[in-house]
C-alpha cells in the first residue's frame, strides 16, 4: 500500500508541476499578448493565479501610464512572441515526456519488485510477456505527441491571437490618433470660438463705455430707422434710447432740417459709401452743440449687401469752441474785444478797397488818452483796464455800425470812418468821440475826466496803404499833443521829419536802459558864504551809440510820457545815493546830494518804498539827500502832494522846490509844504541884472528865510550875479561859473582839488 500511495504522490507532484508549467504557459501567452499592444488585457489571466494576485492588485494601484510605459518597453514582435510560445510549448511536452517516462519505469520497476516479493499480482498488473520497451513507453510518446501538437496548436493559436491584436492594435491606434486630431480640432474651435465670443462682449462693451455717440440704423432708405444708441448718445444729447429707437435719423437735426452740412452725410447714405461732416447738432433741450460725424455702411457677412449704417458722433463743441475763442483772440483785442491791429489792417484795405471804387474818402483816425499813463501808474493796472474798457464801450457808441474801432495797444486806439453819402466823416464825428471820452469816469473814489487827443490821416491823399494811413494818423496824433489835451489835428506832410525823429528816439528810449547808455554827471553846489562845495545836483546823461549826447530835455519828457521815467529814475536814485556815499566814505565830507524827481515818480505809489531801499541799499543816510521837487508837481494836487512830502520828511530826507518863479505857485502854499530848499530857477539869475528880475529874486530869497527856508540859486554864470546873489542873502549857488556837470572822475579830481568859491 506503502507503494501505491508513494505511485500518487508522484502523480500529484507531476500533476502540479504540469499546472504550474501551465499557468506559466498562459502567463506567457498573455505577456505576448500583452507586449502586441493590449495593455490591460493580461489582468484577468495572471488573476487566477494565487502568487499572482499581490502583484496584480498592486498592478491595479498602480497608474495606468506606469503600466503602458511597461508595455511599452517590453514591446515584442508577433513572430517573437509565436517562437517564445512554441518554446515554452516544446519545453512543456519535454519536461512532461521526462515526467511521464520517469513515472513509467518508476511504476515498472515497483511492480517488479512487489511481485518479486511474492505478492501476487494480477495479471493485468503485471508487464506483458514481450512486450518491448518501445510498447511499455507508448504512453510516453502518447504524452510527447500530444505536447508537440498542443504546442504547436498553442504557437498557431498565439501567432494567429497576437497577429489579430496587433492589427486591431493598429487600427485603435490610428483610430485614437484620429479622434485626439479630431478632438484637437474641436478643444481649437471651441477655444476660437470662446475668444470670437469674449472679443465681441469687449467690443460690445466698448460700444457701451465710448465717450462718443454712436448710432445703428436701417440702410432702409429713406427713414433710416434707428435701432440702437449708445450710452454715450444718451448722455450728450438728452434723448433716452427709448425715445429714439424706430425714429428716422434725419430727425436728429433737430429744427434746422436739410442743412448744407449735412448734404455729405445724405449723399453716403443715399450712395452707401462711407461719409463725414461737421455739423451742428441739438439736444433734446433745444441747445445746439457741435460734432463730428462719421458714417459708414454695415454689410451683412462682410461683403452681402449694406443691411445698416453705423454713425458714429464726437462732440467737438469744445474744440470749435477753442478754435473760435482763438480765432477771435488772433483778430480781437483781449481786454477790450476792439479789432487788433491784424484784423484793423484787414478792415483797412477792404475799406480802402470800396473807396477805391466809390471815390469817396476815407478818415484813419488815431486816437491817444490823455494822462492815461498817470492813471495806470499811480491808481495800478487794474484801474487803467477799467479806464480803458470805458473808453472801448464809448468810442464804439460814438461810432457808426460801418465804423471800425480797433485797439493797437495801450492807450492807443484807431478808428476807420469811411465816408458816405449822408456826409459822415466830418469834424462833428470827432467832436462827438472827444465828447464821449470826456464823460466823467468814477475809478473807485475819484472822478476823472478823461480826454484823448486824435491825428487824421485820409485816404487817399494821407498815404496809399494801411501802414501808411496808420504811420501818418499817428504823427499827426502827436502834433495834437504838443497843442494840449484833447486836441485833433489832420495829417500834413510838413510833419513827418520831426515826428518821425521822435518815433525813433522813443524806440530808442526804451532799451537806452538795459543797453547801459546812460550815466550821471554831479553839478557842485557851493556855500556862498564859506565858498565851499557843500553837494552837487545828479544829473541824468544819455550817451546814444549812434546819435550820440541827448540833451536832458529831448528825452526826459519824452521817458515821462511813456512811462519809462519810472525805472530810469529808480537807477538815478539808486546810481546817485551810491556816489554820494563813496565820496563821503572817501573822506569829502558830508556832502548833500540832490537828485531830481519827475512828476511821475513823484505820484507813483512806491516812490516812499523806492527812496528807502536806495538809501537802505547804499548806506547814505536820509538827511543828505535832497530831492528836488517841481513846483508843477505840488501844486497840481496840493493836498496830496503835502501828504507824499509828508512821509518823504519822515523818512528824513530833504525837499526842495525847483525851478521855483516859473510856475504858478502859490506863494501862500509855500507855508504848508515840509520843504527845506527853495531853487531859483536860472532864467531870473541870467536876468538878475534886470530889475524886474532882481525884484524877484530878492522876493524869493527874503520869502524863503521867512519861512526857514534855505535858498539856492541856478545857472549862475557870471561873477555879478554871484555878487548879488550874495549881497542879497542867497545861500548857495550853482552854475557853469563854477563848475559845469562834471563826469564822476572830473568831480573827484576837483574835490581832491579842494577848489571853492572866490571869496566875495
Ligand atoms: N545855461 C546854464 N545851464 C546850467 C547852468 N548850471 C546848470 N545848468 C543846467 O541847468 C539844469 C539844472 O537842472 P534842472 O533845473 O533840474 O533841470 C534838469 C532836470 O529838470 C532834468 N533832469 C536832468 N536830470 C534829471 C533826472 O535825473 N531826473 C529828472 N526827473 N530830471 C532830470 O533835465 C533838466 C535839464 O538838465 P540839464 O540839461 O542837465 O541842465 C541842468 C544843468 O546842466 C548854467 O550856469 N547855465
Amino acid at each position: 500500500m506503502k507503494g501505491v500511495r508513494t505511485r500518487a504522490a508522484i502523480c500529484r507532484s507531476v500533476t502540479q508541476r504540469l499546472h504550474s508549467a501551465a499557468t506559466i504557459f498562459l502567463a506567457g501567452i498573455a505577456v505576448c499578448s500583452a507586449a502586441n499592444g493590449r495593455p490591460r488585457a493580461p489582468r484577468p489571466t495572471v488573476s487566477h493565479c494565487q502568487g499572482c494576485r499581490i502583484t496584480d492588485r498592486r498592478r491595479r494601484c498602480l497608474p495606468d501610464a506606469i503600466m503602458q510605459s511597461f508595455f511599452k518597453r517590453i514591446s515584442i514582435s508577433v513572430s517573437t512572441s509565436a517562437l517564445i510560445t512554441l518554446a515554452v510549448g516544446l519545453s512543456l511536452t519535454a519536461l512532461c515526456y521526462a515526467s511521464a517516462r520517469q513515472i513509467e519505469s518508476e511504476s515498472t520497476r515497483l511492480l517488479l519488485q512487489y511481485h518479486a516479493s511474492g505478492h501476487t499480482l494480477r495479471a493485468a498488473m503485471l508487464p506483458a510477456n514481450g512486450m518491448s520497451l518501445d510498447a511499455n513507453h507508448r504512453g510516453s510518446l502518447y504524452v510527447l505527441l500530444g505536447g508537440l501538437l498542443s504546442s504547436l496548436l498553442a504557437t498557431a493559436y498565439v501567432f494567429q491571437l497576437v497577429s489579430r491584436n496587433s492589427v486591431i492594435a493598429r487600427i485603435t491606434g490610428e483610430r485614437t490618433a484620429a479622434l485626439q486630431f479630431a478632438n484637437l480640432r474641436l478643444s481649437e474651435d471651441i477655444a476660437a470660438r470662446m475668444h470670437t465670443e469674449k472679443s465681441l462682449r469687449l467690443r460690445e462693451r466698448i460700444i457701451e463705455v465710448s465717450a462718443n455717440a454712436i448710432i445703428l440704423c436701417s440702410a432702409d432708405a429713406p427713414g433710416y430707422l434707428i435701432e440702437y444708441v449708445n450710452p454715450a448718445f444718451e448722455r450728450i444729447t438728452g434723448y433716452a434710447a427709448g425715445e429714439v429707437i424706430g425714429q428716422r435719423l434725419e430727425d436728429l437735426q433737430g429744427p434746422e432740417q436739410g442743412r448744407q452740412d449735412m448734404h455729405e452725410i445724405t449723399a453716403a447714405l443715399r450712395e452707401q459709401r462711407e461719409g463725414k461732416a461737421i455739423v451742428r447738432n441739438f439736444r433734446k433741450d433745444g441747445s445746439c452743440y457741435w460734432s463730428e460725424l462719421f458714417v459708414a455702411p454695415v454689410r451683412d457677412d462682410g461683403d452681402g449687401p449694406v443691411s445698416h449704417f453705423v454713425v458714429a458722433q464726437y462732440d467737438i463743441s469744445t474744440v470749435m469752441r477753442f478754435e473760435q475763442e482763438l480765432e477771435f483772440q488772433a483778430r480781437h483785442d483781449i481786454l477790450t474785444g476792439l479789432a487788433n491791429r491784424a484784423l484793423l489792417r484787414e478792415r483797412l484795405e477792404q475799406a480802402m478797397a470800396v473807396t477805391r471804387r466809390s471815390g469817396l474818402p476815407l478818415w484813419v483816425v488815431f486816437i491817444d488818452l490823455d494822462r492815461f499813463k498817470f492813471v495806470n501808474d499811480t491808481l495800478g493796472h487794474d484801474a487803467g483796464d477799467t479806464v480803458l474798457k470805458n473808453v472801448a464801450e464809448r468810442l464804439r457808441d460814438a461810432t457808426r455800425e460801418v465804423d471800425t474801432v480797433a485797439r493797437l495797444g495801450g492807450d492807443e486806439f484807431v478808428l476807420l470812418l469811411p465816408q458816405h453819402g449822408n456826409g459822415e466823416p466830418g469834424a462833428a464825428i470827432l467832436q462827438r468821440i472827444q465828447d464821449a471820452v470826456a464823460q466823467p469816469l468814477q475809478l473807485g473814489e475819484y472822478e476823472f475826466f478823461l480826454s484823448c487827443c486824435m491825428g487824421v490821416a485820409v485816404y487817399p491823399d494821407d498815404g496809399q496803404d494801411a501802414d501808411t494811413l496808420i504811420k501818418h494818423a499817428d504823427i499827426a496824433m502827436y502834433r495834437a499833443k504838443e497843442q494840449g489835451r484833447g486836441h485833433w489835428q489832420f495829417y500834413a506832410s510838413s510833419m513827418n521829419a520831426g515826428t518821425l525823429e521822435r518815433l525813433g528816439l522813443e524806440s530808442e528810449l526804451r532799451h537806452a536802459l538795459e543797453r547801459g547808455q546812460f550815466h550821471l554827471e554831479y553839478q557842485p553846489q557851493l556855500d556862498l558864504a564859506s565858498g565851499k562845495v557843500v553837494g552837487m545836483e545828479a544829473l541824468l546823461r544819455w550817451q546814444h551809440p549812434q546819435l550820440g549826447r541827448i540833451a536832458p530835455a529831448s528825452f526826459i519828457g519824452l521817458a515821462e510820457e511813456m512811462g519809462l521815467i519810472i525805472p530810469i529814475g529808480d537807477w538815478v536814485l539808486r546810481t546817485a545815493c551810491a556816489q554820494a556815499r563813496a565820496w563821503q566814505l572817501a573822506g569829502h565830507g558830508p556832502l548833500r546830494l540832490a537828485v531830481n524827481l519827475s512828476a511821475r515818480q513823484f505820484k507813483q505809489r512806491n516812490l516812499l518804498h523806492a527812496v528807502a531801499q536806495a538809501l537802505a541799499e547804499t548806506g547814505l543816510a536820509a538827511a543828505h539827500l535832497e530831492l528836488e521837487l517841481t513846483e508843477s508837481m505840488v501844486m497840481h494836487d496840493v493836498e496830496q502832494a503835502t501828504a507824499i512830502m509828508a512821509n518823504l520828511k519822515a523818512l528824513g530826507v530833504q525837499l526842495s522846490i525847483d525851478d521855483f518863479g516859473t510856475g504858478y505857485s502859490s506863494l501862500a502854499y509855500l507855508r504848508h509844504f515840509p520843504i527845506d530848499v527853495l531853487k531859483i530857477d536860472k532864467t531870473f539869475v541870467s536876468d538878475i541884472t534886470h530889475d524886474d528880475d532882481a525884484a524877484i529874486v530878492r522876493a524869493i530869497i527874503s520869502l524863503a528865510h521867512s519861512l526857514r527856508l534855505k535858498v539856492i540859486a541856478e545857472g549862475v554864470e557870471t561873477p555879478q550875479q554871484l555878487a548879488f546873489l550874495r549881497q542879497h542873502g542867497c545861500d548857495q549857488m550853482q552854475g557853469y561859473l563854477f563848475s559845469r556837470p562834471l563826469t564822476v572822475s572830473a568831480f573827484e579830481a576837483l574835490l581832491h582839488e579842494g577848489s571853492m568859491l572866490a571869496a566875495a
